[in-house]
């Protein structure tokens, strides 16, 4: 390899990772890297990569997918997966397209054929940097903004005390169970202890339980050998270890298959696992998050679910609520829906969106109001009652006379979405002015009396 004269464009400096076993090509991109700043460290196999990445947290790892003993590129394919939280720039042969393809597929962030083209080595290596450092950026922010809503709106007492009890379990390692009916956050539960956790960087992998038979789910979560069975034309790392160094969300987990139940506690209990068609055990390190709408208890009592496995999983129980047990937060969810789509909403589709049931939970919320959304005109901003009852399916003002019609009923519902948007707007105003009142009162636009008078009636005292 040898350096061009063009000038050089500024490059992100950084810690790399170079894994060859060519001596040559490792004395001579070393020596090239190191020039333009980088630090450098080498490693000629898999074993010594995977030290090199647990001990001294690179930022970026340029990858030969040919490597001894076996040279066989799978394996260096599968190697992608376990610098979790790294860009990996594989390194490929001329004319290994079809390699390079399923090593972005496998989560590459780029790839170079060799010989390598020195300026493209610089170019892809400062801009793959750059990515990582955005990344962790992203993540630091996220985490910085402590009492930011973690995507879980609602400002009832049972989701402040669930997003105080995400922040505090997601630094630990400890295993999660969360439970709730459905279309109540769960999810949205899981990626927040993902975010908030040290596996940040880590990649969030869910896996639903229920929708494969136990022989798909084995093959997809523990992954199998090529010719393990018709079909299998390769091996296929399975999810715990795509999940390396990050979050495996298990969804729906009482709905896992009984055999399957055995060899995911193995895994819990010893974080091993062998992949279909394997003779040999390997292990990730993964934390585990797992889910349902099922009550788990009743299953283990009815025999249906293995209690050591139950007892593996709840580490910590998390506890999602249905919208019936808060439906103060029926407003602020629909308006920051409204929100995220660009809409506003009018007095009455509050009004609306406060008297109606919702079985479906947030899912089902969400939905309406997002359907809502798209329906506005050009030039309409706010989504009326109407339009919600025709993205619910009704016929508008027909199943809810009572919110639409403008009778006392509609009217004390209406009163009463608006009191606690008032109550959620002023109580995040003296959050925000960390409890000075003048401050709180300039940014609602009220005087500090008229505050003081709205702090009154609003019991915020
Ligand atoms: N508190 C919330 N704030 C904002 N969005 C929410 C909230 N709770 C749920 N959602 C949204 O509702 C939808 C369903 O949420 P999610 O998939 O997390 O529910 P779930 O409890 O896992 O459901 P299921 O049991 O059916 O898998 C998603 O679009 C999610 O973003």
């Amino acid at each position: 390899m040898s350096s061009t004269a063009a000038p050089a464009p500024p490059t992100e400096q950084g810690r790399v990772l170079l894994v060859d076993d060519e001596p040559a090509f490792q004395r001579l991109g070393g020596a090239f890297l190191r020039n333009l700043g980088h630090e450098v460290l080498l490693a000629g196999n898999a074993e010594e990569a995977l030290a090199a990445h647990a001990s001294q947290r690179p930022e970026l790892v340029l990858l030969d997918l040919a490597m001894p003993p076996s040279m066989d590129p799978e394996q260096g394919l599968a190697l992608i997966a376990r610098f979790a939280g790294v860009p990996v720039v594989v390194l490929t042969g001329h004319a290994e397209h079809a390699l390079a393809l399923r090593a972005a597929e496998l989560g590459a962030w780029d790839f170079l054929a060799k010989p390598i083209d020195p300026d493209l080595l610089r170019f892809v290596v400062s801009r793959a940097l750059r990515k990582h450092r955005l990344d962790a950026e992203v993540i630091r922010l996220r985490q910085q903004q402590g009492d930011e809503s973690m995507g879980l709106v609602g400002q009832a007492p049972s989701v402040q005390s669930l997003r105080a009890m995400i922040r505090r379990v997601a630094p630990t390692r400890v295993n999660v169970l969360v439970l709730g009916p459905t279309g109540t956050g769960k999810e949205l539960v899981a990626r927040a202890l993902h975010d908030h956790g040290t596996q940040a960087t880590g990649p969030f992998v869910p896996v639903h339980c229920g929708a494969l038979s136990a022989e798909l789910l084995e093959s997809e979560l523990f992954g199998h050998l090529k010719g393990s069975f018709t079909g299998a034309y390769r091996d296929q790392p399975g999810l715990v270890e795509v999940a390396r160094g990050g979050t495996l969300f298990l969804d729906e987990v009482g709905e896992m298959p009984p055999p399957m139940q055995v060899k995911l506690l193995r895994f819990l209990q010893e974080g091993q696992y062998m992949p279909v068609g394997g003779r040999v055990t390997l292990s990730s390190d993964v934390r585990v998050v797992a889910a349902t709408h099922r009550d788990l208890e009743a299953m283990v009592r009815a025999g249906e679910f293995r209690e050591d496995l139950y007892y593996r999983l709840k580490g910590v129980v998390l506890r999602t609520s249905a919208l019936a047990e808060r439906r103060q937060d029926l407003p602020l969810l629909a308006a920051r829906f409204a929100q995220w789509r660009g809409a506003g909403l009018s007095a009455s589709a509050l009004a609306w969106v406060s008297a109606r049931e919702w079985p479906g939970n947030v899912r089902e919320l969400k939905a309406v109001v997002d359907a809502a959304s798209a329906l506005l005109l050009p030039g309409q901003r706010d989504v009326d009652a109407d339009l919600l009852s025709l993205a619910a399916g009704e016929a508008p003002g027909g199943s809810m006379p009572s919110a639409t019609a403008g009778t006392e009923e509609a009217e004390g519902l209406l009163d009463q979405a608006l009191t606690e948007l008032e109550r959620r707007l002023v109580s995040e105003a003296m959050q925000a002015a960390g409890g000075n009142q003048s401050e709180a009162a300039r940014r609602l636009g009220v005087s500090r009396v008229g505050l003081i008078k709205k702090l009154g009636r609003l019991g915020l005292k």
